[in-house]
């Protein structure tokens, strides 16, 4: 395994690993410097997805396979033939360019700092994955799971009421764009049941039973993210960027782009590969939390995003996490012969652990700034 996590002080000059934000902690990656190795990954491999509802088993198995062999190389490919028609694409765009469109007021309704989940509108450079930048050159708005709004269902979908400790909707919306929330969700209606047909293929990937997974998927921890990145000036400073390098904090992340490039992604000898918009597909991509599931086998590759095209970038990210009460277990086949099973971690504990340290300046972040880190609780995300 190339990936190695370090809270110490890292050094500064050292060639051999390449830094980057993991949500928590300062972390590097080794730079693969070993002449004898088979190298790294150069292109990022397209996996038609199109026998995803193929009756015949061994057809979805053999995606499966496919996305096994990404996942451990890249960590990234790309979706072809989701079944996501193009007009519904198209759609989402043209409400989310609208939105961004609209007086920085109107958004401001929304901030995401008037939010304990931190969910909302983020305005340009508020978020600063690089220290070295003034900041992230993109605006954003998030979204995500609610056990209160109607949108969700979730008596529908659990079976049972919401928790009563939940009294707020843990999502924000500005009262002046309507159409905004609708557009959201028409999007999230199309993309939630593929995300799950994924998690499917997920354990098929590992040889297990199809619905291996769904029982830490009930009402899981998902995010939808609107994100506009304006060109970075030809004078910016080298390292500017829209969004600095990181790995996600989600079990995989299924990202849309417009038409304008600008993702990269770092490969194990430390160089950054392109990967630009291919029409009609998604950018799928492992996270932290399938990387610690599997052992590490599945890579949760460091990414980042620069705009250098002259022209608005736009993409829409969709992340999934399991259900916040989950235990995640690093998978049987996945440990190394002789490896004793590390202790299981709980969802909600890593999410809230990741997320403070991101967003040190929100007011959760700073309401619990002398809480002591073991007894942070993800319930801190819940509006009192
Ligand atoms: O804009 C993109 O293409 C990727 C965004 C991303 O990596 C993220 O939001 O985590
Ligand atoms: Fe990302």
């Amino acid at each position: 395994m190339s990936t190695t996590s370090k809270t110490e002080t890292i050094p500064s000059n050292d060639e051999d690993v390449v830094y980057f934000h993991s949500g928590s902690t300062a972390t590097y990656r080794k730079i693969n410097k070993d002449p004898n190795s088979t190298g790294s990954f150069t292109s990022i491999p397209t996996i038609d997805i199109s026998a995803i509802n193929s009756p015949n088993l061994q057809d979805r198995k053999k995606i499966a396979r496919e996305i096994y062999n990404a996942c451990t190389t890249s960590g990234f490919f790309y979706a072809s033939n989701h079944g996501i028609p193009e007009a519904q694409q198209n759609d989402i765009f043209d409400t989310m360019k609208h939105f961004f469109d609209v007086d920085l007021e109107a958004k401001m309704e929304a901030h995401a700092h008037k939010n304990a989940a931190m969910r909302g509108y983020e305005p340009m450079l508020e978020t600063q994955l690089d220290p070295r930048t003034k900041g992230d050159v993109k605006e954003a708005f998030s979204m995500g799971d609610c056990v209160i709004e109607p949108e969700q269902d979730y008596c529908g979908q659990t079976g049972h009421n919401p928790p009563a400790k939940i009294a707020k909707p843990q999502n924000i919306w500005p009262s002046a764009t309507p159409w905004f929330r609708e557009g959201m969700y028409r999007y999230y209606d199309a993309v939630y049941p593929l995300a799950m047909k994924l998690v499917k293929l997920f354990a098929l990937a590992f040889d297990l039973e199809e619905d291996a997974f769904e029982k830490d998927f009930r009402f899981p921890i998902w995010g939808l993210r609107a994100l506009h990145y304006p060109p970075l000036p030809p004078d910016s400073e080298a390292n500017a960027n829209g969004l600095g390098a990181h790995a996600d904090f989600s079990w995989f992340t299924m990202v849309l782009q417009d038409k304008v490039a600008g993702l990269e992604v770092l490969n194990r000898d430390g160089v950054w590969i392109e990967a630009p918009p291919k029409e009609g597909t998604f950018v799928v991509n492992v996270g932290q939390y399938l990387e610690r599931q599997t052992n590490g086998k599945f890579v949760a590759t460091v990414h980042r995003v620069r705009n250098k095209t002259g022209e608005r970038r736009y993409s829409i990210p969709f992340f999934l996490s399991q259900d916040s009460d989950a235990d995640i277990e690093v998978l049987e086949s996945c440990l190394e012969p002789g490896q004793e099973k590390p202790p299981p971690v709980n969802v909600g504990d890593l999410y809230i652990r990741r997320l403070l340290p991101a967003r040190k300046k929100h007011p959760t972040s700073t309401k619990y700034r002398d809480v002591p880190e073991e007894d942070w609780s993800y319930d801190f995300l819940y509006a009192k």
